[in-house]
């Protein structure tokens, strides 16, 4: 069932457009990587699916049109986790997670029992159970960025939208963050548009790959379906040269390696 559709989406900076026609939909159950260079487009485009940025052309998500609702409507549906958390207060890891039912409240109304046993689950469940009363500002900025990925699973948004939430963790809590993430998308049926730079998350953890270059769609990747030397040649156009291999680790998991080839002119 489709979840999210884009048609012909283009925005930019300054009257000049920096992503360019950009259309393709989104299944429920689908974790969705978008890839490109540094520069290419990336944030742009989550931040105007998020309706945080103008933009031509339009989203349907679920049943309402991204651009025609309220952001407090939107963001019933759709959690959006910028690349720089902006979170400056001196508040708790429990206040900034309560902070994800937001959209669900009315003015003054407050946060029933379930909301709290959400949140505080959430906390443990990316490894911050012990922290739950530490000042958010006392965070690691991976510890922010799990704090604010525990907020995002607590809201139980049907579309996450998350901007290299990976950036800041280190190499274990990167595969954890993922397997969270597939966990969360499979228990309430959501779907996730995940920008990533790192290519092992992409590969192994996405269904399918946008690639992005220059703002524009020049293709997709379905990792457990597309051939290697299809997967390479698309890969090469924002990486350079690189190739790819498919590797069993000690549990027999096939895996796919993506390795950085020296340039061919
Ligand atoms: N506020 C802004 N004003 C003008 N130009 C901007 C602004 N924000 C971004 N840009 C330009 O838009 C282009 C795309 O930026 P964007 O942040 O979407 O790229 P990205 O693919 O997310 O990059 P990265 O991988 O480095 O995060 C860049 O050339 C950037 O300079």
């Amino acid at each position: 069932m489709k979840l999210l559709t884009v048609n012909n989406l283009s925005a930019g900076y300054n009257g000049t457009d920096i992503i360019k026609n950009i259309s393709f939909s989104v299944d429920s159950g689908q974790i969705i990587g978008i890839l490109g260079a540094n520069g290419c487009g990336k944030t742009t485009l989550i931040k105007s699916l998020a309706n945080l940025h103008p933009h031509t052309g339009n989203c349907q998500l679920d049943t309402i049109t991204v651009e025609s609702v309220s952001q407090k409507e939107l963001a019933r549906l759709c959690g959006y986790i910028p690349q720089n958390n902006s979170i400056s207060l001196d508040l708790t890891l429990f206040d900034v997670v309560m902070m994800g039912f937001n959209p669900e409240l009315k003015l003054l109304q407050t946060p029933t029992r379930q909301m709290k046993e959400t949140a505080i689950q959430a906390l443990i469940d990316v490894g911050l159970g012990n922290r739950m009363y530490d000042n958010f500002q006392s965070l690691s900025a991976g510890q922010k960025q799990l704090c604010i990925l525990a907020r995002t699973f607590a809201g139980k948004r049907k579309l996450l939208l998350l901007d290299e939430p990976e950036s800041a963790l280190d190499f274990r809590l990167r595969y954890q963050a993922m397997e969270l993430l597939q966990d969360y998308i499979q228990q309430n049926h959501a779907s996730a548009l995940i920008t990533l730079h790192d290519s092992a998350l992409a590969l192994n953890y996405c269904d399918s790959l946008l690639i992005l270059s220059d703002g524009r769609l020049i293709g997709t990747i379905i990792p457990s379906e597309t051939s290697i030397s299809d997967m390479e040649q698309l890969l090469s156009k924002i990486y350079g040269t690189i190739s790819l291999s498919k590797l069993n680790d000690r549990l027999g998991n096939s895996r796919l390696v993506m390795m950085k080839e020296a340039e061919t002119s």
